[in-house]
């Protein structure tokens, strides 16, 4: 897996590869490894398919039952602290590396990354997954403090696509998860992976 997310001025950018491998077997090659947990709050999942599954139910689940105290939108970091605490109290018998990312109107667009021993820590940008080793040289020479919105776009895009090419556990499709205050748009980009004849 390669997973990835940014932050931008009034949102996130979230993205992904789509495949799910059994050993070198390809049991999925269009996954959607990124996962809602509220109308603005998404998570982008790595590690074991079904513990990270688990977990979003989870995340969803509680997240659900506080918005009932709330008449507002619920924190990203009331999210990614819920995620936290179930990796970081379960961490012996979990498979999973988490980016938190959405938006709220108390701080706008923000990413918590949870690598694998449960701790938590906000980033203006995170990469994660088997794929990410490949891509923080890249990542280190062209990320910028203050992109635009379509620049975060295409630096998420191109970093993973490069992590696909050399990633065996990565692959498929490039899938792509824009949050901000006015909504959600989902994109997803082709390549190679895909039968055309
Ligand atoms: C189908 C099926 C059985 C397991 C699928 C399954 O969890 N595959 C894992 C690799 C893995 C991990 C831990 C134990 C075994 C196999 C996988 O593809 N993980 C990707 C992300 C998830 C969310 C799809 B990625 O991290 O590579």
């Amino acid at each position: 897996t390669t997973i990835m997310a940014v932050e931008f001025d009034g949102g996130v950018v979230l993205g992904a590869d789509s495949r799910t491998t059994t050993g070198a077997y390809i049991a999925n090659r269009v996954s959607d490894k990124i996962t809602p947990l509220a109308e603005r709050i998404y998570c982008c999942r790595s590690g074991s398919a079904a513990d990270t599954q688990a977990i979003s139910d989870y995340v969803r689940y509680y997240l659900s039952i506080h918005e009932l105290d709330l008449d507002d939108w619920p924190l990203v970091k009331t999210a990614a602290s819920i995620c936290r605490e179930l990796c970081y109290s379960n961490k012996d018998r979990l498979l999973a590396g988490m980016i938190c990312a959405g938006w709220d109107p108390h701080y706008g667009g923000q990413v918590y990354t949870i690598p694998l021993g449960g701790t938590m820590v906000r980033q203006p940008y995170s990469i994660g997954g088997s794929g990410s080793t490949y891509i923080y040289g890249f990542c280190d020479a062209h990320f910028q403090k203050g992109m635009s919105r379509e620049q975060c776009i295409e630096f998420t895009k191109k970093a993973i696509a490069l992590a696909m090419t050399r990633d065996g556990s990565s692959g498929g499709v490039i899938r792509l998860v824009v949050v901000e205050e006015s909504g959600v748009s989902r994109e997803m980009i082709a390549g190679q992976d895909l039968p055309s004849i």
